[in-house]
């Protein structure tokens, strides 16, 4: 099959399949999208287009790889088109989406996407950069060694971090007088837009104090809870794809059905009328996304690297294993006990989580997941278990999940798995010391689990040992019968 998505296709592809029926060549930016990896592509991209089919036509996005142009050489040539594909066990539904009109290669022409983010007609900035995309230290404040944080406070006018790309385009529109963009992170970190405008503040505030006061008092950073499973695109789903459509689609995003996105409601320079099933509007979105961090990703994380070490592959594998299946029962219990009483139904949330985790359609890699522990962890483990720490309650399974991260690092620098860290190489350091006490307490300094570091290492430590003598397996099951 030679020929491949794009708008000249859209109209022959079969009867089934779900496509923009919007004229695409009508459709203004006013979105520009960094990260353009595949979770935008099956969740804000999806929603945003359910806006142009309402008749929206102001809200397209344009999408920016602030690191390689492998988004960009697969779109491009389809006119922004893409496949998403919901996944269950009861098959799949194909839907075509028209939403991203343009993709920019941001090292390639730094000030091109730079002038698209400060063109008046961008009125919201959205991003999915991954954790690390943040450039945090492990404290949570702005890490100005980094170099590319170095290079972007010295030279604004060829930015290489989000930070950096953020600012310039914010200074441009400020110095033309046009009113900043809403900026809308879409990352799983703790009140991600009050975190991204710290981070922000800090970085303009270190170009000049007013910059910064600027961006302080006059920059919208709603935060949101993201939620929807997108695992990574294998070739199987690109042929798979093929087949339906008749026609090749370089970089089809495969997801579940499941969709929830939880915004507060903060964008003074207006918003797409967004009624997708699953969004909601509110004015504080804490406890959700307390109660999606530490349930859903906390389990996610601890089951990637129990579930590796067991030599399971992918989620569902992982969570139909009897004993990992018991262990994260209790890992639930233990985290639910730290969110607040907000009158959501965590015991509900969970029951749902068992069907998405168990969906064996899906075959989310447990080493995508474990990837970038060290940024995943604080927020999904160590902020609950430093609480449960401090107020007395179990924790003995949130330790657990540590122990087995430290466990996969052990595995992973002995070349195993192929999980990876912007620390690797100083974590798999750290994990391989025979002396338990040492390495947990080691990695537990770089979790950010304050005054209740020692109180973690009493309960990680032991753990690891017994990881290391009697296995994973052995260490659950103990675990869950409570002894
Ligand atoms: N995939 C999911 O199931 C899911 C669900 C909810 C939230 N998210 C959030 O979205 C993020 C991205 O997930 P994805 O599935 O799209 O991953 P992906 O690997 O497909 O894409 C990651 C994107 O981030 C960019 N990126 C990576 N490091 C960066 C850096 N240091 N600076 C700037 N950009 C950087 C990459 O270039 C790419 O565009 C996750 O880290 C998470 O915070 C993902
Ligand atoms: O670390 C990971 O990759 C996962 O835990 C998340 O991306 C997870 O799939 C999403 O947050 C689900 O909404």
């Amino acid at each position: 099959m030679t020929d491949h998505l794009d708008n000249a296709h859209l109209a022959a592809l079969p009867a089934s399949i779900d496509r923009p029926l919007y004229d695409r060549a009508a459709i203004t930016p006013g979105i520009v999208h960094l990260g353009l990896g595949a979770f935008h592509r099956g969740h804000q991209a999806v929603a945003v287009d359910d806006c142009l089919a309402a008749g929206a036509t102001d809200w397209g996005i344009v999408a920016a790889s602030l690191r390689s142009p492998d988004t960009r050489d697969a779109l491009k040539p389809q006119d922004g088109l893409y496949t998403v594909v919901d996944r269950d066990s009861d098959g799949d539904r194909f839907r075509v989406i028209g939403a991203i009109l343009d993709v920019l290669v941001a090292p390639e022409d730094p000030a091109a996407l730079v002038r698209r983010m400060a063109d008046p007609a961008t009125r919201i900035v959205s991003l999915t950069v991954t954790e690390k995309g943040y450039t945090r230290r492990s404290d949570g404040t702005l890490d100005e060694d980094h170099p590319d944080i170095r290079h972007d406070l010295a030279n604004l006018s060829a930015p290489r971090s989000t930070l950096g790309f953020l600012a310039a385009a914010l200074e441009a529109r400020r110095a033309a007088g046009i009113a900043p963009f809403t900026l809308l992170s879409c990352d799983n970190l703790p009140a991600n837009g009050a975190t991204l405008k710290g981070l922000l503040t800090r970085f303009a505030a270190l170009r000049s104090d007013a910059f910064g006061a600027y961006v302080r008092d006059h920059v919208a950073c709603p935060s949101t809870m993201v939620d929807r499973i997108v695992p990574a695109t294998t070739d199987g789903d690109r042929d798979l794809v093929a087949a339906a459509l008749g026609v090749r689609d370089a970089w089809p995003i495969v997801t579940e059905p499941y969709f929830s996105w939880v915004i507060e409601d903060d964008f003074p320079l207006g918003r797409p009328d967004i009624r997708t099933p699953g969004v909601v509007f509110v004015e504080d979105v804490a406890p959700f996304e307390l109660m999606k961090l530490r349930l859903l990703n906390g389990a996610h994380s601890a089951l990637a690297y129990s579930g590796l070490l067991l030599g399971h592959d992918n989620v569902a594998a992982a969570f139909h294993d009897p004993d990992a299946r018991a262990y994260v029962d209790v890992l639930w219990s233990e985290s639910a006990a730290t969110l607040p009483d907000a009158g959501l139904d965590s015991d509900e949330y969970c029951r749902r989580l068992a069907i998405r985790f168990g969906n064996r359609a899906l075959r989310h890699k447990l080493d995508q997941i474990g990837t970038d522990g060290s940024e995943k962890l604080p927020q999904r483990i160590a902020m609950p278990l430093a609480e449960n720490l401090a107020a007395g309650r179990p924790a003995r399974a949130e330790a657990a999940a540590i122990a087995f991260w430290i466990a996969a690092l052990e595995r992973r620098g002995a070349g195993a798995f192929a999980f990876t860290d912007p620390r690797l190489d100083r974590l798999t350091a750290l994990a391989v010391n025979p002396d338990a006490e040492a390495a947990a307490g080691d990695i537990l300094a770089l979790l950010g689990l304050g005054t209740q570091l020692e109180a973690a290492r009493a309960l990680v430590a032991p753990t690891l040992r017994d990881i290391r003598s009697d296995g994973v397996r052995e260490v659950m099951r103990r675990l869950v019968r409570g002894g």
